[in-house]
């Protein structure tokens, strides 16, 4: 009660005794200028304050300091405040209906913006000037109720001749500051002002209790409001959050849960995270579940009780999206590195030298190169060996997407944006590979509309599925490649130029295999081992034929020309004959096996003479005619390979 001390003259029925005796003392006061003794401290303190700044003592009228349109732009100015107290200003003013008692509420400067009263009240409060627009800060208009609860920042009645004006001494005014309930600073006051027979101490009780109400009021809008910004928050984060009640229902999440789980306000917990209901919440604190897998993607997923009061009313789950390493191994185990590059030639050696360098930068790239010279192992290379290696490595081959599908295959799209539109929406390329590489191969051939699009991507870092409303921010590197002559599709206007210098910020020229041939007896080695064991031999002949070649499909050719050759292959030698036709010059002799095999001569290894000791049923003297040596180094050559 400390607090409310000085608020008020006394008790009850000591009012009416007192007027008499504080008429004396304001009288005495303003005549011969010495301070009464036996003043309630706060009202002769407002007194001194009122000395000192020369408020004239017989003013009866307040300073109208605002009207027309200033008083409305006041009005306006407070509009959360006046749209908050008004009905319990209202509540006061009807208890107080019949009485001439006008209620008010003022701003954080004393200045009225909100008056009721009823019509006798009304001609009183005119006289005054208290109504809409005046200022009762105390230093305009003296000791008063309004004035002095804001210096004082606590709840006051002033009764009679405790007011510094003469003009209100008829009065009794109780007043309460409103504070806002986040920062604690006064907004305003609520006021209420009576005929001194009429009004009562305990008045001010009832002023403070509305006042409470008020900032309760507020404390419920901000809280709404603030909700509104969190959500903002909430949806501003990549990682999906919710929360859900108390029974497992969802009550609340964020853009990226919806979108990237599924979740809807509604949704049970229980279905979501697939855990026991009366296990898992009656005991629910905190736990993680450290590998939780949706659709394509890997979560932690952390669960958080919420309790108040000791009452547990839900929980909050925390989505963190995890490396992609269990499901990329599990599910793709093709993944290329630079070890899959067979090369010893030295243009080659420098891309992968720049490519490695590449590996740890995050500019977008692209690579040139025709038909089948690595392109795509290179870029997978690239991903693995950089810091993205534990996330996605989505490729896409933008020549092979049909026009109309391309832009939600890369982008995605929401439920039902499109007919034929899957409902649940799908995510799109950009997406799958978040944190992760895209592989955007032929990019020559994205329609130009959506090359549009794909620069919007690369320059916002974010992509906006078809149908959704707010674009979902992504963190993807972009590596593109194609076969063509970029620039020259940029000249016929096939190919956005701000796109290619966008796209082109680091280049890789991939040299046709018929430029380094030398890699070609290399490249038929690796495709001839099988887990480290080479199954097969290419006799010399092949190889030479294969060196003539010019191998306008490059080294994919050369593998399926190798795959075909294996096929035809009778045991592990391969001979010309085996080699696909359009591989074979068209002039080309018939050569016998005998001639062929003489240039195996001082190479014989185990898979050779295995092989010719299968043909020839294990005859010695047949297979040293066959492989053109002596029956002895037949001999030896079984001794040395262990063969019986
Ligand atoms: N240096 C290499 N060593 C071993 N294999 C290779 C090498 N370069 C490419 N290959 C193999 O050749 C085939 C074609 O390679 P890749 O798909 O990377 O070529 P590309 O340039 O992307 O082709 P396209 O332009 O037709 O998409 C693949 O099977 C790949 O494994």
């Amino acid at each position: 009660m400390k607090k409310y001390r000085n608020m008020v003259v006394g008790a009850f029925n000591e009012f009416h005794s007192l007027e008499k005796s504080l008429m004396k003392k304001w009288e005495r006061f303003h005549s011969s200028d010495v301070f009464p003794k036996d003043l309630r401290p706060i009202i002769l303190s407002s007194w001194r304050r009122c000395k000192q700044s020369f408020i004239n003592p017989l003013k009866k009228e307040a300073d109208l300091v605002y009207k027309g349109d200033s008083l409305k732009e006041k009005i306006e100015q407070n509009e959360f405040l006046l749209d908050i107290a008004n009905p319990y200003m209202e509540q006061l003013h009807q208890y107080f209906f019949d009485q001439k008692i006008a209620v008010v509420l003022c701003d954080k400067t004393g200045v009225i913006i909100e008056a009721k009263s009823n019509s006798q009240m009304w001609m009183d409060v005119e006289r005054h000037r208290f109504v809409p627009g005046s200022n009762w800060d105390e230093l305009s208009t003296g000791t008063n109720a309004i004035g002095t609860a804001l210096i004082e920042e606590k709840p006051i009645q002033i009764f009679s001749s405790e007011h510094y004006c003469q003009g209100w001494h008829r009065w009794v005014c109780s007043a309460a500051p409103i504070r806002d309930p986040m920062t604690n600073q006064i907004i305003g006051i609520l006021n209420i002002t009576g005929e001194k027979e009429l009004v009562h101490a305990h008045n001010i009780h009832l002023v403070i209790n509305q006042a409470l109400q008020i900032e309760k009021a507020l404390g419920h809008r901000l809280m709404e409001d603030h909700l509104l910004s969190l959500q903002s928050l909430l949806d501003f984060m990549q990682d999906p959050f919710l929360i859900f009640d108390i029974n497992g229902k969802v009550t609340r999440c964020n853009k990226a849960a919806s979108y990237l789980l599924n979740i809807s306000e509604g949704s049970s917990i229980y279905d979501i995270l697939q855990f026991s209901e009366v296990q898992n919440l009656e005991s629910l604190g905190r736990f993680n579940i450290e590998q939780f897998q949706q659709a394509d993607n890997l979560w932690k997923v952390n669960v958080q009780s919420y309790k108040l009061g000791g009452n547990l009313l839900g929980g909050i789950v925390i989505f963190q999206k995890q490396p992609y390493k269990l499901l990329k191994l599990s599910k793709n185990s093709a993944k290329k590195d630079f070890s899959n590059i067979v090369t010893n030639d030295p243009e080659m050696l420098k891309v992968i030298k720049k490519a490695k360098k590449a590996a740890f930068s995050d500019q977008n790239m692209m690579i040139f190169g025709e038909t089948g010279t690595g392109k795509e192992v290179l870029v997978q290379s690239i991903h693995y060996f950089g810091p993205r290696s534990e996330y996605p490595f989505v490729a896409v081959n933008c020549g092979a997407i049909p026009k109309d599908l391309i832009a939600s295959e890369l982008f995605g799209y929401e439920g039902g944006s499109f007919t034929g539109a899957k409902s649940k929406g799908k995510k799109g390329k950009f997406l799958l590979a978040d944190l992760g590489t895209i592989f955007l191969d032929e990019i020559a051939d994205l329609p130009i509309d959506i090359q549009v699009y794909l620069l919007r991507v690369l320059e916002e870092r974010e992509v906006f599925p078809i149908g959704a409303k707010e674009p979902i921010p992504i963190n993807v590197r972009v590596i593109c490649a194609t076969h063509k002559n970029l620039k020259e599709e940029v000249r016929k206007g096939n190919f956005r130029e701000d796109l290619y210098y966008r796209l082109n910020v680091i280049s890789l020229s991939l040299p046709p295999l018929r430029e380094r041939k030398d890699d070609i007896p290399l490249l038929v080695d690796s495709f001839l081992t099988e887990n480290g064991k080479k199954l097969f031999e290419m006799s010399g002949e092949a190889i030479d034929l294969l060196m003539k070649y010019e191998w306008p499909g490059n080294i994919r050719q050369l593998k399926n020309c190798i795959e075909q050759s294996k096929f035809n292959a009778n045991g592990r030698q391969i001979l010309p004959k085996h080699l696909p036709k359009e591989i074979l010059p068209a002039n080309k002799k018939k050569v016998n096996e005998k001639q062929r095999f003489p240039q195996q001569k001082f190479k014989i290894g185990k898979n050779e003479l295995m092989l010719a000791l299968e043909k020839t049923n294990g005859n010695v003297t047949q297979a040293a005619k066959l492989l053109n040596v002596s029956r002895m180094t037949i001999y030896r050559k079984k001794e040395e390979f262990q063969l019986k």
